[in-house]
C-alpha cells in the first residue's frame, strides 16, 4: 500500500515525524510537501497534489497536516473521490475507513502530537474498508453528491 503525506507550516513538524516513523517501520510513503517551513504558505496549494494522488489512486491512503486539520479538509473534499475527515481520536481513525472508506486523514498539528498522533496513524493505515451492503449503499449516495454538482 502506498501513503502519501502533506502538511503546510501548521503541520510541518509532525509531518517529518509521522514520515520518519512510517518509514522506519517499513511502509512505502511519499513525501508531498512541503519541503521546507513557510509561515506563508498556503493550505489549498500543499494539499492538492496528495489530494489528486490520492483521487487517481496512485495513493491508497494520504495524511494531511495544518494547523487545526480542518483547512486540509475541506480543500481535499473538493477533489472528487476524495474522502477526507479530520480525525483528533482513535475511534473515528478505523470507523471512518471501516464505514465511509475515508481515504485522505486531516490531523490538526497544533492540537495533537507525540504518542497519539502516530497511534491515529497507525490505527488508520491497518483498518479496512467493510464491504457491507448498508454501506455501499451509503457511500453510492455520497458519489450521487459528487456527481450532482460536479462542474
Ligand atoms: O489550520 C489551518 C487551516 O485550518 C492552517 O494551518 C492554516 O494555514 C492556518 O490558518 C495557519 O494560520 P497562520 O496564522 O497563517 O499560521
Amino acid at each position: 500500500m502506498k501513503i502519501g503525506i502533506a502538511a503546510d507550516h501548521g503541520g510541518f513538524d509532525q509531518k517529518k515525524e509521522v514520515f520518519e516513523y512510517l518509514k522506519n517501520n517499513g511502509h512505502d510513503v511519499t513525501d508531498f510537501g512541503a519541503d521546507k517551513f513557510d509561515e506563508s504558505d498556503d493550505y489549498p496549494d500543499i494539499v492538492k497534489p496528495l489530494a489528486v494522488a490520492v483521487a487517481n489512486g496512485d495513493i491508497q491512503k494520504g495524511i494531511a497536516i495544518c494547523g487545526s486539520g480542518v483547512g486540509v479538509t475541506v480543500a481535499a473534499n473538493k477533489v472528487p473521490g476524495v474522502r477526507a475527515a479530520l480525525i483528533t481520536e482513535p475511534y473515528s481513525a478505523h470507523q471512518g475507513v471501516e464505514h465511509d472508506n475515508m481515504n485522505l486523514m486531516c490531523l490538526g498539528g497544533r492540537v495533537i502530537g507525540g504518542v497519539l498522533i502516530k497511534e491515529l496513524v497507525e490505527i488508520f493505515i491497518t483498518a479496512e474498508y467493510v464491504e457491507k451492503e448498508r454501506f455501499q449503499r451509503r457511500l453510492r449516495k455520497v458519489q450521487d453528491l459528487e456527481d450532482e454538482y460536479r462542474k
